[in-house]
């Protein structure tokens, strides 16, 4: 069995991920930690996991951690996750960090867009970008996964054919994407406060999201080329998933039905992406509670541009059910161990 702790066990990414590992036939849980509950069972926190979660909550001791756990997920605000970084590395385990500690390949980039220090320079250039359908080979081997953002999951799969196949003028990419509350964490915050978010929708961080420089990164990569993007997040009255409505010029003239086609030849074998028949449009009611990612080629003629819709749950694709498959991938195993189940609809 592998032994994993969860750095963070009481936060919604931390606690879905718990909720997963508690089915993984692979894993023992070995530790949790979280701040504000130490010493409370998990269940007591998280009601849903009575009967099926029977552990204590933990203070953050790192050394200690690290030493009875063979992989640790960290699931904490930016900036915690690099001295248990450094700790995993001295010590030859591994970490999967659900955070953005680890995501960008240049420091000084991170210390812009993020504001804070970053005191492990040297762990960023092993740590390998999280997402399996691009980079699964590199996971295999890692020390450190950085799983990706929300945002960018979503994002980045719903272009990359495009720009692999270079059928895209890479200057023209809109990325317009909404949002469930549950993205912005458990804390209590004015943003995530219930008069606020019913019956509203509204843009935040227009021109200045830190997922941008991350989502730029990873097409750049795919692109060969330097990738510029508009990326616009909203927050949504719902509570879980992401849909990104994606718009970009063509430099050839392609119609839904083969860009669609090249879409399911590119991820043939996928477990985890559905290309939708042309037509068929993804909704984030399709993709609750499950590790999909649903995807939409769509041409307008009038206007020679393409628009990708992409939707996945922020919680499972975008955070938890990532992990998970990054585990599955460390660990040689089959990539839908603990996650072979369909969506929850309604
Ligand atoms: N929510 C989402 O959809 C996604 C989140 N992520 C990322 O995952 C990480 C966790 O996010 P999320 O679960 O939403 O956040 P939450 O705010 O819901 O949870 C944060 C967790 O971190 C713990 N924590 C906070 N500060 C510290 C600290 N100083 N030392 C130790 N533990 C601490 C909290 O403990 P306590 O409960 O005791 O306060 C809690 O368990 C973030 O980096 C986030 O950006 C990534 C993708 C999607
Ligand atoms: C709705 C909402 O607030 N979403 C979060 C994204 C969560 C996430 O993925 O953030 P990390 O990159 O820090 O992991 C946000 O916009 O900050």
């Amino acid at each position: 069995m592998i032994k994993v702790g969860v750095v963070g066990a009481t936060g919604y990414a931390g606690a879905e991920l718990v909720r997963l590992l508690a089915g993984h036939p692979e894993v023992e849980i070995t530790v949790l930690t979280s701040q504000t509950y130490a010493g409370k069972n998990m269940w007591e926190v998280f009601p849903h996991l009575y009967g099926m979660v029977d552990k204590t909550l933990e203070e953050l001791n790192i050394p200690e951690l690290v030493s009875r756990c063979d992989v640790i997920f960290t699931a904490l605000p930016h900036g915690h996750a690099m001295p248990i970084g450094h700790e995993v590395m001295r010590r030859g385990r591994r970490l999967i960090d659900l955070g953005a500690d680890f995501r960008l390949k240049d420091v000084d980039v991170y210390q812009s867009w993020y504001k804070t220090e970053h005191t492990a320079s040297v762990l960023v250039a092993s740590a390998v970008y999280g997402l399996p359908e691009l980079h699964r080979d590199e996971i295999k081997g890692s020390v450190i996964v950085a799983n990706p953002g929300c945002y960018p999951t979503g994002a980045i799969l719903g272009l990359a054919p495009l720009l692999a196949n270079k059928l895209i003028d890479t200057e023209t990419i809109i990325i317009d994407s909404k949002s469930g509350v549950s993205g912005a964490g458990r804390g209590l915050s004015l943003k995530t406060h219930f008069s606020e978010t019913t019956e509203n929708f509204q843009a935040y961080g227009v021109a200045t999201h830190r997922h941008t420089p991350e989502i730029e990164q990873e097409l750049s990569e795919l692109a060969g080329v330097p990738v510029i993007v508009n990326f616009t997040p909203h927050l949504t009255p719902m509570v879980r998933g992401i849909l990104s409505t994606i718009y970009a010029k063509l430099t050839t003239d392609m119609s839904a039905e083969e860009l669609t086609d090249l879409y399911r030849r590119f991820y043939h074998g996928e477990r985890f992406i559905r290309v939708l028949p042309v037509g068929m449009y993804p909704s984030t009611k399709a993709v609750a509670g499950s590790n999909h990612c649903d995807l939409s080629v769509t041409v307008d003629p009038r206007t020679g541009r393409v628009i990708v819709l992409s939707a996945i749950d922020n919680l499972l694709k975008g955070a938890a059910g990532q992990a998970v498959q990054n585990l599955n991938v460390m660990f040689g195993l089959p990539e839908d161990t603990g996650l072979n189940f369909a969506g929850m609809y309604p």
